[in-house]
């Protein structure tokens, strides 16, 4: 079987009003949204706190059949791995920069039937999360420094996801911080194909329209190459 890249957008709920999380989600789905990016934050791999497994865990009661990402901004990823799995999570997503073995936590990602993303902040270089590669669905490089919605994007992140481009063709890279309309060429020539946009998204007056667009960018950009 042949497999080929697709173009996937992910919004991020964390810009959203959280009081009415469900809501907001449902209507970035019925908009178009190809999966949700849940960030998830310990207040102590980054400066901030946002939601946690049993937040997780009621929105997928509400919204079943939609693939769940949790992007865990945390010092300790492994201490999560089994509420979240147990909260209905499709893609377990870690930053590797806190972790002393990360093929173990991969592991485990996998014995709890979730799939493996790997995350690295702007200032870790591309060869810490290349070692990984083999025993993960997917690498995130992130293109703000995590912790916080609405920054602007860091163009220069893009070596990264060059790179890793044209050595693993078919990988699936991810790239989420002030990606929107204004930014989304850049993630998409640079070889992006999964894109985490939340102010953008959730701030735009046609929301559909935004979410078609972002999608249509990469895609072109998949099929050119
Ligand atoms: O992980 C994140 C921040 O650490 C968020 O996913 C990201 O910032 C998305 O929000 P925006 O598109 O507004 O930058
Ligand atoms: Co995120």
């Amino acid at each position: 079987m042949t497999r080929h890249l697709k173009a996937m957008i992910g919004p991020s709920i964390l810009n959203s009003d959280l009081s009415r999380l469900y809501e907001e989600s449902q209507k970035l789905l019925d908009n178009g949204a190809d999966y949700l990016h849940l960030d998830v934050m310990d207040g102590h791999f980054v400066p901030n706190l946002t939601l946690g497994h049993p937040v997780v865990k009621c929105l997928r009661n509400k919204i079943k059949d939609v693939f769940f990402e949790t992007h865990m901004m945390v010092s300790k990823p492994e201490q999560w791995i089994v509420p979240m799995a147990d909260a209905g999570v499709n893609q377990y997503t870690f930053h590797i920069e806190p972790v002393d073995n990360v093929a173990e936590v991969c592991r485990k990602i996998r014995e709890n039937g979730m799939k493996v993303g790997l995350a690295i902040k702007p200032g870790t270089p591309v060869s810490e999360v290349e070692k990984y590669i083999a025993i993960s669905d997917m690498v995130l490089i992130m293109t703000v420094e995590p912790g916080f919605g609405g920054q602007k994007f860091m163009e220069d992140q893009m070596t990264k996801v060059k790179y890793l481009r044209d050595q693993y063709p078919l990988l699936d890279i991810e790239v989420d911080g002030g990606v929107g309309p204004a930014t989304i060429s850049c993630c998409a020539n640079a070889g992006a194909n999964m894109i985490v946009s939340g102010t953008a998204v959730i701030g735009a007056a046609d929301q559909a329209a935004t979410i078609r667009s972002l999608r249509d960018t990469v895609q072109e950009a998949i099929n050119k190459r």
